[in-house]
């Protein structure tokens, strides 16, 4: 039977987010309200510099233990909740065996930079955008396809395994979903479009597996995961406080913030600042290749419509640079201090900061690049270089705008913006000074699980169509632009310079 709780709006759908720190799980009624939440971290492994993995045993008992929470904080059972929609980090690659439901090795995370020499080979082999016109993406460590390869290198009798049928891949969003319904009971081996579109193995205009691909890449195809949209039923929970409810959704976590700040018309855009920031635009029913450094990517698809793709721009180290100077450096106590010690002054003093601490992703896809700070003379106080660490985030962002209206031929207009950073006023209002244009926080701030709860209640027809989601988007906050043109342009200037900086500082054999 099924109840309402003190909420008063049942049912619910819950969405599950599995992020790169943590993964939570949030039950929403039908006006896109949250009820509930509850979140819990995983272990960062740091095995040697610049290789990052996670434990996904560890993972999959967090996911477990956030869906429990989550369902008894709102006061409901799983006969309440019409559909469980999954989000995650996105590229992180698992090989586990089918048999045992055992990982073969530590999930190798986004961020991770261990296949860069892999990369190069592959780059001197193939050319370095050989893969750009079928996938959408550069030849990166950033992607799963490498990943993969590594492991079935370097992880003893794997390769062998994995012939044989033995093993499975799968980005987070497979690995939750297949424990979820079953694991070795019968669980099922899906990746949907948006998640797919980031291994490097998927062509984007077929949305299947491209064999080309996959034989220069050297991975067999029995490992792969069946690709299916990012908004139907792929399968029903066994056991767990949700068990019976439909699996109805999966979208990189990116992707469902795009669909939940509701950019369903081409041209519309959002800006996620986390511990990176990515920036996606809708661009229609068309994948539109980049020439200036994005990513062309899927946006997402409901069931069997047309696929939307977009253009993506990603920056590495956004959030985890404030995170950096608390937790490094020990400059501030608290990620939001950042904001009250930038604020004791009126400009950077000068100084501007390029975290290029793994090398930089869009426009520029350089692994030689290494962070620095420019423009350093003994005026320069401690205040000065938080705020240069806040205008970091800002001008990376612009020149990804900057790239996008030269890719898509559209102006912004206005950008939509979520996550952890936007809690900050001044780096608000600095982005809309540095971009010219008006900056908006929805009221429900949490628009990656909104994302693929929208996508999930779609499928079950808990909620009729994109218009009835669109209703629900309702502006939080609004920043205008302040600046004049001529310092803005200077700055600019000033910060491509330092930029170019970083360029070249890891030589080939390092
Ligand atoms: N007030 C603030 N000013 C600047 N950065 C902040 C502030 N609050 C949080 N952050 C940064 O935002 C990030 C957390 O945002 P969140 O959206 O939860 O990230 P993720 O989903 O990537 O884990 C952290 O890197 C943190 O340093
Ligand atoms: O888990 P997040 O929010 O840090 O997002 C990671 C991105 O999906 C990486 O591409």
């Amino acid at each position: 039977m099924s109840t309402t709780d003190s909420h008063g709006h049942g049912p619910f759908i819950a969405a599950i987010d599995q992020g790169t720190t943590s993964s939570r799980c949030i039950v929403f009624d039908r006006d896109g309200r949250i009820v509930s939440v509850d979140q819990k971290e995983h272990e960062q492994i740091f095995p040697k510099p610049g290789w990052v993995e996670h434990d996904a045993a560890e993972i999959w008992r967090n996911v477990q233990e956030v869906v429990a929470g989550a369902v008894e904080k709102a006061g409901i059972t799983a006969a309440d909740v019409k559909a469980i929609g999954i989000t995650n980090q996105r590229e992180t690659t698992l090989m586990w065996d089918k048999n045992t439901g055992e990982p073969v090795h530590n999930a190798i995370v986004w961020q991770d930079t261990r296949t860069d020499g892999l990369c190069k080979e592959l780059g001197r082999n193939v050319g370095q955008d050989r893969f750009r016109r079928e996938t959408g993406l550069p030849l990166a460590s950033y992607f799963s396809g490498p990943k993969v390869r590594w492991l079935l290198d370097n992880v003893e009798g794997l390769r062998e395994r994995a012939e044989r049928g033995d093993i499975l891949f799968g980005t987070m969003d497979s690995w939750v979903i297949w424990n979820l319904t079953g694991g070795v009971d019968g669980g099922v081996h899906v990746t949907d479009v948006t998640n797919a579109s980031r291994t490097m193995l998927m062509n984007l205009r077929s949305l299947a597996w491209d064999e080309r691909i996959l034989s220069s890449m050297e991975i067999p195809a029995a490992v792969l995961p069946e690709i299916r949209s990012s908004a139907e039923v792929y399968g029903t929970a066994k056991g767990g406080a949700l068990a019976g409810v439909p699996v109805a959704s999966a979208l990189g976590d990116q992707q469902a913030a795009l669909f939940g700040q509701t950019c369903f018309d081409q041209g519309e855009a959002k800006s996620t600042y986390g511990t990176g920031t990515f920036m996606l635009m809708n661009t229609g029913d068309e994948p539109v290749q980049s020439y200036n450094g994005l990513l062309t990517t899927v946006g997402y698809r409901i069931g069997d419509q047309k696929p939307v793709y977009a253009l993506e721009g990603s920056i590495a180290v956004t959030g985890s640079l404030v995170q950096w100077m608390r937790d490094q450096m020990g400059l501030i106590k608290s990620a939001a201090e950042i904001e009250t010690l930038a604020s004791s002054v009126e400009d950077n003093g000068g100084a501007y900061f390029v975290p290029a601490f793994s090398g930089l992703f869009a426009p520029y896809w350089r692994s030689d690049a290494r962070g620095v700070i420019a423009g350093l003379t003994r005026y320069v106080t401690k205040a000065h270089i938080a705020r240069a660490v806040l205008e970091a985030t800002a001008w990376q962002t612009r020149e990804i705008t900057d790239a996008m209206t030269k890719d898509s031929g559209v102006e912004l207009t206005a950008l939509k913006v979520d996550g952890g950073m936007t809690s900050n006023n001044l780096l608000m209002q600095t982005l809309s000074d540095f971009l010219d244009a008006p900056v908006v926080r929805p009221m429900v701030a949490e628009t990656t699980c909104l994302g693929a709860a929208y996508a999930a209640g779609l499928a079950v027809g808990f909620w009729p169509d994109t218009d009835a989601l669109r209703a629900n988007w309702r502006r939080a906050a609004e920043w205008t632009p302040r600046m004049d043109a001529d310092t803005r342009d200077r700055e600019y200037k000033s910060w491509l310079k330092a930029v170019e900086r970083t360029m070249g500082w890891i030589e080939d054999e390092e």
